[in-house]
């Protein structure tokens, strides 16, 4: 006979009085579900993340984003940056995935993002502080089992309070009970309202600076035609990018991890993390221009899951060119950037204004 108050007389060798144990033991919850979220709460994320070279590099070799100003001191300070800065897709996904524990760890997916706003440059050693407020909650009218959230987020230097990213977010979370619908699925969403239908005639800029995309702009113009064009480079997603990255920001969500519980969900098994198939697909992007800093991006939608051994692939369009935004050496161009997959499936898609170098 078993003594259950031995604490060495635990008996593993025994399936059966195993699987009774685990069946009678009370889980202690990770994350919350969408009956947790009210509009106004608001909540201090605590992980303890401070941004790392390491980490920055780590994220651009993986996700290909080769940006010399910031892997080299010199180029960085060409650039006018005071010190080597790092990754802005990096500092996005740290100050999101410390958030995740308490926001999005209890499953769901990662819908999009409106308003991102980098405030100023973040270094290495900065520690973070972040805070969400909820901005709104939702009942899913296509998916009773799940909610939908919208969340304000602010990444701050821990040290002097500076915002360095700010941004809102939304994503479907499971409901503890599900909702009573009519099952009728609902009304679609605005993102997926069609949009414009592109010319026949589709033109590439001559080359990587604010004048090339300007040029085949007016040239689009006059040619009732429009500038888009394909990346040739495409990244198929291994355990690094799908788990590795997500874990290496403190990015707790299952969705990345966790192969058993994935089984049961929409997408059936573990995808990769929206902020890793979107700096891919910017990367893909960013290889074709001479990028001067990253300002804004809006709009960001992530339209269908992304599994191991899928491959990342980008395609952009020029939406508008501003001469006089940014200093004398850049301008500001906004661009709209689409990430598909193997089977030119849309997997994101965002619009990005960036400042990028002029050519003189
Ligand atoms: C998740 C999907 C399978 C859902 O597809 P589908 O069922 O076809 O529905 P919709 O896409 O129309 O969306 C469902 C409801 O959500 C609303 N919605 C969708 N996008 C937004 C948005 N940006 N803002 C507000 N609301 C939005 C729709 O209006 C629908 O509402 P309702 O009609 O009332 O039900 C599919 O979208 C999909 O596969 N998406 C990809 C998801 C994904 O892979 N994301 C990235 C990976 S998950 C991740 O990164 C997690 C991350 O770590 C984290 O913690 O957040």
């Amino acid at each position: 006979m078993t003594d259950w108050t031995d604490p060495d007389a635990l008996d593993l060798s025994d399936a059966e009085t195993f699987d009774s144990l685990l069946d009678r033991a009370e889980t202690r919850e990770k994350g919350h579900f969408f009956e947790f979220f009210a509009e106004g709460d608001e909540l201090d994320h605590d992980p303890g993340l401070s941004l790392s070279q390491h980490g920055s590099e780590q994220w651009m070799g993986q996700t290909l984003n080769h940006d010399p100003a910031y892997w080299r001191a010199d180029t960085a300070r060409e650039r006018g940056f005071e010190e080597r800065p790092v990754h802005p897709d990096y500092l996005l996904a740290c100050v999101m995935g410390i958030t995740v524990e308490d926001l999005s760890e209890k499953g769901g997916y990662f819908l999009g993002r409106d308003d991102v706003r980098f405030h100023r440059p973040a270094t290495a050693g900065t520690p973070l502080s972040v805070t969400s407020t909820v901005v709104d909650t939702r009942t899913s009218s296509s998916r009773p089992k799940y909610g939908i959230v919208t969340w304000e987020t602010e990444g701050r230097d821990r040290e002097t309070g500076e915002t360095l990213v700010s941004y809102q977010r939304t994503n479907m979370i499971p409901r503890r009970e599900p909702a009573a619908t009519d099952g009728s699925g609902g009304a679609v969403g605005e993102q997926d309202a069609g949009g414009p239908t592109l010319p026949d005639t589709l033109l590439t800029p001559d080359g990587k600076h604010f004048e090339d995309f300007q040029t085949a702009l007016e040239r689009a113009d006059e040619e009732n035609a429009a500038v888009a064009y394909r990346h040739e480079r495409g990244r198929t997603m291994d355990d690094q990018l799908v788990a590795g990255l997500p874990l290496a920001t403190l990015n707790t969500a299952r969705q990345h991890h966790n192969r058993d519980e994935m089984d049961d969900s929409p997408s059936g098994d573990i995808v990769a993390y929206g902020d890793v198939t979107r700096s891919v697909a910017l990367a893909h992007a960013r290889s074709d221009e001479a990028t001067y800093r990253e300002r804004r991006f809006a709009n960001e939608r992530f339209h269908d899951f992304v599994t191991l051994g899928d491959t990342i692939y980008g395609f952009t369009r020029v939406l508008d060119c501003d001469s006089n935004a940014g200093p004398e050496r850049a301008g500001a161009v906004t661009f709209e950037h689409v990430a598909f997959n193997q089977d030119q499936t849309p997997v994101y898609s965002g619009r990005r204004t960036a400042l990028i170098q002029r050519n003189t």
